[in-house]
């Protein structure tokens, strides 16, 4: 089976977050963790997902990271490219969104492309060019203090604009809701051959889908997950997906579960508060971890006894955001949240050793490091858990590991309850 659509995501649960629109939309879909290479085993799927962990890097390594994956889907057959970033548009003034969206233009030999961050489900829209997250604009939400990129602006052509050197339009809602046919057309009509990203308001799923609709013949779609659900109908016309089968199996390996969390976002704040009512929890200290104390040692102790019993614990960094300044402590915000990651990285290889066999993950970056120390390297995407966020099993491994990677503002206060709970009955019983 050869690819049909190559997405590219920014992050680990960005990448999940995408595969399961896809799945829901009826393509056979694999998620690839990392870049792929010329030893990547060609997934025998329709849509494939790389999930880097580009979207705090530098550029130019973002940029190299996106480009060699894009190479690698195209030698598999991809006949279009998604690049997925967050619904809450996270980045930086340096990118990467902007500065990977413009080299994927130039590999990818297209002059015009659109960014449509837009996830109604989960509450993102975008209106005349403004980002909502539920009621309120992106800068007036809990995103304003996120740890690693605080989002203070909500316009983005401003945001996008300051990243890219392409030229940065907007196609507002009052066109989108006309329909499929006058997107294309006003996409078609701003053309000149420079480059050109669109950004699209979208306020509703039917809006998704007609920008889907109207990028059936660009070589390049950028956005949040929610404008891919308009995609594989385009196939489907093409006569090119064989069956929009939605659902792929899914089995739950028996054994210890570990939730990790190192998200400080608000809703997983309100997770683990919630969790830790309900099972054994432990605090990793950050100060402790920039202090180069043995917190992975200690809390790898602390869990022993709960993973030889199978009880379920909680391991969280997780801090309000005024704690998180402290700690940060005008050091460098990258590297203070790559030391935490690099512990909970650890944590979850230890405890898998020791037998835990699935994982709760709170965090994108987070998620990256985890996914990085399991060495999983290619993951089948099972059931929903809450909008946005599905269960996951590794391929590959010997023996599976069941992980559920979820974004930081994603989810209901019981996330992590549910989570578990939901996975009695998809268990493997022999
Ligand atoms: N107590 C803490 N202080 C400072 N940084 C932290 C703390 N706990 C976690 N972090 C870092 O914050 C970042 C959270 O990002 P991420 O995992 O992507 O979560 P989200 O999905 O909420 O954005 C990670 O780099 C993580 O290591
Ligand atoms: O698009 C989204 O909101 C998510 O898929 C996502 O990328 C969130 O990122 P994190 O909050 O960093 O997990």
């Amino acid at each position: 089976m050869s690819i049909i659509l190559g997405c590219i995501a920014d992050d680990l649960t960005g990448a999940t977050d995408l595969a399961m629109i896809l799945v829901r939309e009826g393509m056979k879909t694999v998620q690839v963790v990392g870049e792929p290479n010329a030893d990547t085993p060609a997934p025998n799927a329709e849509a494939v997902v790389v999930a880097l962990k580009s979207r705090t890097n530098n550029a130019q390594e973002a940029i190299s990271m996106t480009i060699s994956s894009c190479k690698w889907l195209q030698s598999h057959g991809a006949k279009q490219i998604f690049f997925k970033y967050c619904s809450t548009f996270d980045s930086t003034d340096q990118g990467n969104i902007g500065p990977v969206t413009d080299a994927l233009m130039k590999h990818l030999e297209c002059a015009s492309t659109i960014a449509c961050p837009a996830f109604p489900e989960n509450g993102r829209t975008v209106y005349h060019g403004y980002l909502f997250v539920n009621h309120g604009l992106l800068s007036e939400s809990s995103l304003r203090n996120h740890p690693l990129t605080p989002m203070r602006d909500s316009n983005i052509k401003r945001i996008l604009s300051a990243q890219s050197s392409s030229k940065v339009s907007n196609l507002y809602f009052e066109q989108i809701e006309k329909g499929h046919e006058v997107i294309a057309q006003a996409v078609a009509e701003k053309e000149t051959g420079q480059p050109i990203i669109h950004i699209t308001d979208a306020l509703n799923d039917n809006h998704l889908r007609s920008i889907g609709k109207a990028c059936k013949d660009m070589k390049l779609v950028t956005g949040g997950s929610a404008v891919a659900q308009g995609l594989p109908l385009n196939f489907e016309e093409q006569g090119l997906l064989r069956s929009r089968t939605k659902a792929q199996s899914f089995f739950a390996p028996v054994g210890a579960s570990v939730i990790l969390s190192g998200s400080c976002s608000e809703a997983t704040r309100s997770q683990v508060s919630y969790a830790q009512n309900h099972i054994p929890s432990y605090c990793l200290d950050a100060v402790a971890i920039l202090k180069g104390e043995p917190v992975a040692n200690e809390a790898i102790n602390w869990a022993t006894k709960y993973i030889d019993t199978a009880t379920p614990v909680l391991l969280y960094s997780s801090a309000d955001p005024s704690v998180v300044e402290q700690i940060q402590n005008n050091q460098n915000q990258i590297d203070v949240g790559s030391r935490v990651e690099a512990v909970i990285g650890e944590i979850a290889q230890k405890l898998h050793a020791l037998g835990a066999n699935r994982f709760v993950v709170a965090g994108g970056e987070t998620s990256g490091a985890v996914i990085n120390a399991l060495a999983v390297k290619t993951m089948s995407i099972g059931p929903q858990i809450d909008p946005g966020v599905p269960w996951t099993s590794t391929i590959i491994n010997e023996k599976p590991i069941a992980l559920a990677l979820k974004s930081g503002n994603f989810g209901t206060d019981d996330f992590f309850i549910k989570a578990l709970n939901q996975l009695t009955q998809y268990e493997i019983t022999k």
